[in-house]
């Protein structure tokens, strides 16, 4: 009998949940007030952790900014100094579990208790898999993912103790699905969106509902991370890259709205959906119609040539 009730309960539920989303659409969601909160975003020196820091400025949150690039991070520091924030510049690696934790302790008693981070730093190799130096792989997975363990190890506790945060991960449209001759950065990303869904269901079972989790997956923005890749020439312009700051605005709303999920721009919901609804082989040809399938080969190519031209090392 009881599991009747909860099965009608539960239905309730469900379409109460299906319904609400449907409204949000096409609502203007209401945005919550970050003015005081510290906010620690990581990969602040790279093009969209300045944006993120800029944006987050703007509605007067106080920043911690982390990133392994010192001189770049100090200047994403000066641009939000120069919006009237405070903010505090730490030169961290991120793929080094000792150094997150070192520099999550100065944090705590420099500045004090962090309430919204986002995990913004993220790497890819860029070379084919038979050919990348093991290290190369392995830093991806490092960055990407593992670093999410340990950030939010380190900063998750002080959240929980006043039921109050909110984690923001920056996976990508590639955590969703997947394409050739990006091995290394799928599984973190994919991994990334897995950390992501566990440790919000992990939030929700405790009935921590003051800290928030946001997902970003965007498609690829033109920051200069996947110079080269692109899908078929006709639709270029149905699907074009992604302007940085179009990005990191459309990312800001879903997290003042303590938006679960965003993928950026919206029609990348579709192959998200059609990877678990259709056949695999259904799926590798709309794909091989659309250019999704080789879209990393003249990245990997522009890699190639700036390794060529002594622009970036090989290993
Ligand atoms: N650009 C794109 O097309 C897309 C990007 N994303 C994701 O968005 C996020 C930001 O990307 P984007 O701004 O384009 O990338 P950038 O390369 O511009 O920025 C990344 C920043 O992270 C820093 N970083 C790299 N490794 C470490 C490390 N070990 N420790 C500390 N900091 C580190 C980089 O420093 P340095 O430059 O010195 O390496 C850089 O400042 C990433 O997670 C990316 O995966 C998602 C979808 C699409
Ligand atoms: C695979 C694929 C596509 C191309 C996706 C691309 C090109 C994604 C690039 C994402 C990047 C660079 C993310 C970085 O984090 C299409 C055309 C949408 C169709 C469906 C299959």
């Amino acid at each position: 009998m009881i599991i009747i009730v909860d099965l009608l309960l539960m239905l309730i539920d469900l379409t109460y949940a299906i319904l609400a989303a449907v409204v949000q659409t096409f609502l203007r969601p209401r945005l919550k007030s970050i003015d005081g909160e510290l906010c620690l975003i990581t990969g602040a020196g790279g093009a969209l952790g300045r944006l993120f820091a800029l944006e987050f400025a703007k509605e007067g949150a106080r920043l911690v900014l982390w990133d392994c690039n010192a001189a770049a991070n100090e200047r994403t520091a000066q641009l939000a100094r120069e919006l009237g924030v405070k903010v505090h510049a730490y030169t961290v690696d991120l793929s080094r579990r000792e150094s997150i934790y070192e520099t999550a302790g100065r944090v705590k008693t420099e500045v004090g208790d962090v309430s919204m981070l986002v995990n913004n730093a993220g790497v890819v190799a860029g070379r084919r898999l038979l050919e990348c130096p093991d290290e190369l792989l392995e830093r991806t997975l490092l960055v990407n993912c593992h670093a999410l363990f340990w950030m939010t190890k380190a900063f998750l506790p002080q959240m929980k103790a006043k039921n109050h945060g909110h984690i923001v991960t920056v996976a990508s449209a590639l955590g969703l699905f997947s394409t050739a001759c990006v091995e290394d950065y799928c599984a973190s990303k994919f991994g990334a969106v897995g950390f992501h869904e566990s440790l919000t269901h992990e939030l929700l079972a405790e009935e921590l509902d003051g800290i928030k989790t946001t997902l970003v997956c965007p498609y690829i923005v033109d920051t200069g991370m996947f110079a080269g890749c692109e899908i078929r020439k006709e639709l270029r312009s149905l699907i074009p890259p992604l302007e940085p700051l179009y990005t990191v605005q459309q990312s800001m709303t879903a997290i003042l709205a303590e938006q679960q999920m965003i993928c950026i721009p919206r029609l990348m919901y579709i192959p998200f959906l059609t990877r678990a609804l259709l056949p695999w082989d259904a799926n590798l040809a709309t794909y091989r119609f659309m250019g999704g399938d080789k879209c990393m080969l003249p990245f990997i190519k522009n890699v190639e040539q700036r390794i060529c031209n002594g622009h970036i090392k090989s290993s």
